[in-house]
């Protein structure tokens, strides 16, 4: 399709664009990245032919630029630059149609019916049908690049170019219009070259990235290979941090601001209420958080920790639902809230505060056994889950790398299956030694101050406070609710 050949060029004397290759594969979008004066716009003026070479050559279906007209380069070709503040007044329609100019023969030519329905088409796919009888000086910055889009679009170029075509753009049409320019690689045979400065939204829809950096090509590839820390710290001179995307393998990229950092604290067992009804942990602010729970569930940050006490019989729908109106009604905000719930009493709650070496952990443990399980053996059986539930917490301060929070987690749920065995709780159903119970919870939380901690695995400083503390408490929650269940 397009290949851009070592191509270099800029204003005077001045190379902005240096040597710069790559070849587009039909159907494909390529996101154009880079900082602020990299070359970006530069770039996309030299593969439009708005803008000569100095050196190197685009060529466009093996052919180069200078080979064709200016309105045969139009028919295959639609450029969307930057908006602009100012605006002719024209109707939205008639704005649009200006898009159909390529395609008609002569000065005259007449309107015909294909005109006619590229027009409607792309007014209808872009949202600015409504606005077509206005003019589009009345419209706002968003609507009005939303026109400019469906101008492009009515021109049904093989190839599009946009310099930032989300901008002004809210969430929504941001989402609507990449969306759409995706559906029309496959549907219209589109293929699209985009700059982008928002690097989450390049990565989600654009299939490479090039990425410039005072007009030379850092890299090209697929976002996986380009978004990676240290390049983007690198061309970009910010702290980042960088995850996958939720749904889909796509990296993406966040800001590591220089403020909102919080004071250092620490947790200790003063944090802790006890009523009937739940134990609940204030912590003094947010922690750092990654657990199984019913509300706050994964990894997060959460200022309140709440293990709330239900009938044995209790049975509910949406217990996710009911666990947010306990929060709310209580007076923690659901959203900042890890919610659990056992059926346990809550105030045999065992909770311990364990010190050593300059590291400190707070262990809360409620333990019901009456559903144990053996892990080894579960697939034989076919009741429900009902709750009898070990809830498991484990505070930490000092601040924990991702490694080190999944580490403590598995530390723990290895010292709760050794306090099991120690208290020899058996599966009833198998009569083989219980490993956890069919609904058991676990929670590791922390400071994120002091001390950095790498490792938390069962032989690191913190593993063995961990191991130590959980299988005490958990031994401790275990004795007390038999004592319960004998009296
Ligand atoms: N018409 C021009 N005449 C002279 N220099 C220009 C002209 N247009 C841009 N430049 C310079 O070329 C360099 C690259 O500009 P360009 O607009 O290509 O960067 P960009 O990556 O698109 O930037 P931005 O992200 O800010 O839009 C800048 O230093 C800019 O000042």
């Amino acid at each position: 399709m397009l290949k851009a050949s070592q191509i270099s060029g800029g204003y005077g004397e001045k190379d902005v664009v240096k040597n710069v290759s790559f070849e587009l594969q039909k159907q494909e979008i390529l996101g154009i990245l880079g900082p602020n004066g990299s070359g970006k716009t530069t770039l996309m003026k030299m593969i439009s032919g708005l803008l000569p070479c100095r050196s190197g050559d685009v060529s466009y279906k093996d052919q180069p630029l200078s080979a064709y007209s200016p309105k045969q380069l139009a028919r295959e070709i639609a450029v969307l630059p930057q908006l602009h503040s100012h605006a002719f007044d024209y109707t939205v329609r008639e704005t649009v149609s200006m898009g159909r100019y390529p395609h008609q023969k002569g000065m005259f030519a007449p309107w015909k019916s294909d005109d006619e329905k590229a027009v409607t088409e792309a007014m209808q796919q872009t949202g600015v049908a409504e606005f077509e009888s206005q003019s589009i000086q009345d419209l706002s910055g968003g609507e009005r690049q939303r026109v400019f889009l469906a101008q492009a679009l009515a021109q049904e170029p093989k190839l599009l170019l946009l310099d930032e075509p989300t901008n002004h753009l809210d969430l929504s049409y941001q989402k609507q219009l990449l969306d759409l320019l995706k559906e029309w690689t496959d549907t219209h045979e589109l293929t699209v070259i985009s700059i982008f400065h928002d690097l989450n939204i390049a990565s989600l829809y654009c299939d490479r990235l090039l990425l410039l950096h005072e007009g030379e090509t850092v890299q090209l590839a697929e976002p996986g290979h380009v978004m990676n820390k240290e390049t983007v710290e690198r061309v970009y001179r910010a702290r980042v941090h960088t995850q996958s995307h939720p749904e889909l393998p796509k990296p993406q990229v966040t800001l590591l601001p220089n403020h909102g950092h919080q004071a250092p604290c620490e947790i200790t067992k003063d944090h802790f209420t006890i009523t009937p009804d739940h134990v609940h942990m204030q912590a003094p602010q947010s922690l750092k958080t990654l657990s199984s729970a019913v509300i706050g569930a994964g990894l997060g940050w959460y200022h309140h920790f709440v293990n709330r006490h239900v009938p044995m019989d209790y049975e509910c729908d949406d217990s996710y639902q009911d666990m947010v109106q306990y929060a709310n009604r209580n007076g923690f905000k659901a959203a900042d809230t890890v919610g659990m719930m056992t059926a346990v009493k809550v105030e045999d709650v065992v909770i311990r505060e364990y010190e050593e070496n300059g590291l400190s952990v707070v262990i809360a443990i409620t333990a019901g056994v009456g559903n144990a399980v053996d892990v080894s053996l579960s697939h034989e059986r076919d009741r429900q889950a009902t709750i009898g539930t070990i809830n498991s917490w484990v505070f930490i301060n000092g601040k924990l790398s991702d490694e080190a929070f999944i580490q403590a987690m598995m530390t723990a749920t290895e010292a709760k299956v050794k306090a099991l065995q120690n208290a020899d709780v058996k599966d009833p159903l198998t009569g083989t030694l219980a490993t956890g119970t069919s609904t058991d919870s676990a929670l590791v939380a922390a400071t994120q101050h002091g001390p950095f901690i790498q490792y938390a695995g069962s032989i690191t400083p913190l593993g063995k406070l961990i191991g130590k503390g959980v299988v005490e408490c958990t031994t401790e929650a275990i004795d007390i609710y038999r004592e319960r269940k004998r009296t």
